[in-house]
């Protein structure tokens, strides 16, 4: 049977249905020009996080705290919880009232500062690692993610299409220690809709 033509038009009728307060959520980064996740890699954390079993997750950068509260959907209620880590204080103070909003403030601890010296006084383990910072950052973070992930989590790394994330990319398809797939996917309303996604699990210490 032939594939339907328009297949972008056709996948943009099956994004996620989603709550006003999230698209409220989508409209505040569009507004802003923050580039965030959108519904349907939103809706990818929240299956990933609920294949894994995910009790504990850590984020790398939280923006708004779109796809913190998708990650903090996903984990049990007074069981799991959200470490996430933001760089700048403003868009922290953005997150933590938008979290707050979503009722899931408890389940949420957002860290402020550099994710890279933030994770080197961490420990984990953690079920579940996403991976969202500026790109440049990709590289010197995989080190801690490996320490901090437990052994078969799960790291996935959003928007490997960008350019400042082509070493990471080799190093983690090098590094024998993860088994790992990088997509070159087509994501409506991600930003941008047209990226790399990779998904990586911890096969050895
Ligand atoms: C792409 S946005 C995150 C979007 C968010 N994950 C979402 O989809 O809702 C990247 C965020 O990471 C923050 N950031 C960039 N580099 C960082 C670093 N080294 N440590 C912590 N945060 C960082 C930026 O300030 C920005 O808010």
């Amino acid at each position: 049977m032939a594939m339907t033509e328009d297949l972008e038009n056709y996948f943009r009728g099956l994004v996620p249905p989603r709550s006003e307060f999230l698209r409220s959520l989508e409209e505040e980064a569009r507004q802003e020009r923050i580039p965030i996740v959108g519904p349907v890699v939103g809706e990818l954390l929240f299956i990933l996080a609920r294949v894994v079993g995910a009790r504990q997750i850590l984020e790398l950068g939280t923006a708004t705290g779109y796809s913190a509260i998708h990650l903090a959907q996903a984990v049990e209620k007074e069981i799991g919880r959200v470490v996430t880590l933001e760089a700048e204080a403003a868009m922290a103070e953005q997150a933590r009232h938008n979290i707050a909003r979503a009722g899931l403030a408890e389940r949420v601890e957002l860290r402020v500062g550099p994710a890279q010296s933030l994770m080197a006084a961490m420990s984990g383990p953690f079920d579940l690692i996403f991976l969202d910072i500026d790109k440049e950052g990709y590289l010197p973070a995989l080190t801690e993610c490996h320490r901090l992930l437990r052994p078969g989590g799960l790291l996935v790394v959003d928007n490997t299409g960008f350019q400042g994330a082509a070493d990471f990319n080799q190093a983690l398809l090098a590094d024998r220690r993860w088994r790992s797939v990088n997509l070159l996917c087509w994501l409506p309303e991600h930003s941008p809709e047209k990226d790399g996604l990779a998904l990586a699990v911890k096969v050895s210490p």
